[in-house]
């Protein structure tokens, strides 16, 4: 059984973007019982990136899973999916009847403390086509998801709490950036899991 603080998700308005928050999405305790799960069971690797021709390791642990021969490429990083484990897939299947959309991969980020965090950045590669639908679900601390418009620069937080949901889709890689920053204040361990179809 789902204990919900809300059964659906509810639209975040926020213009040239289509973008819905679900808090509560899973129980406290399930997402406890996952963020040690995959804490523990995920092959957590510190990738590099290249950035001004230089290969700097990211702030953050990484690791991606997803169906067979599944490949992922950015910033000169090329991931190649490691097959579903037993909790991915059954958090995979429980966001897909609940959203009613469907994905071969998933990207696992591991913030491990306030200095990890996530560069600014639009989920915007070609093997995600056009207006893809990527579904985050929150684990553990939690941390303020910042948007920021491409054109206007307008700004938006949102303080994704454990067990949430974050559903963007329609033109919101087109028209948004988004980041983790860095948090001055005291965090615990935090896993964001990014549903994702490639094509
Ligand atoms: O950790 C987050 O909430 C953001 C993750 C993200 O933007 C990504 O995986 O592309
Ligand atoms: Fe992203």
């Amino acid at each position: 059984m789902t204990h919900s603080l809300f059964a659906q998700p509810q639209t975040w308005c926020l213009p040239d973007a289509d973008l819905s928050y679900w808090p509560g999405f899973l129980s406290a305790q399930e997402a406890d019982f996952y963020l040690h799960t995959l804490q523990s069971s995920l092959a957590w690797q510190q990738d590099s990136i290249r950035l001004f021709g230089e290969f700097r390791k990211i702030p953050r642990l990484q690791a991606w899973y997803g169906d067979q021969g599944v490949a992922y490429s950015y910033s000169g990083t090329r991931l190649t999916a490691s097959h579903w484990t037993p909790a991915l897939e059954s958090l995979r299947d429980r966001i897909e009847q609940a959203t009613g959309h469907r994905f071969n991969s998933v990207l696992a980020n591991l913030y491990r403390d306030g200095n990890d965090s996530m560069g600014w950045h639009a989920d915007d590669e070609p093997e995600l086509g056009d207006n893809p639908v990527i579904v985050s679900l929150t684990l553990g601390e939690t941390r303020d998801f910042k948007l920021r418009h491409k054109t206007s620069k307008d700004q938006v937080k949102i303080a994704l709490s454990s067990g949430s949901l974050l559903i963007m889709a329609g033109a919101t890689q087109h028209c948004w950036q988004h980041s983790i920053a860095k948090s001055r204040k005291p965090c615990g361990v935090r896993i964001n899991l990014t549903f994702r179809r490639v094509f």
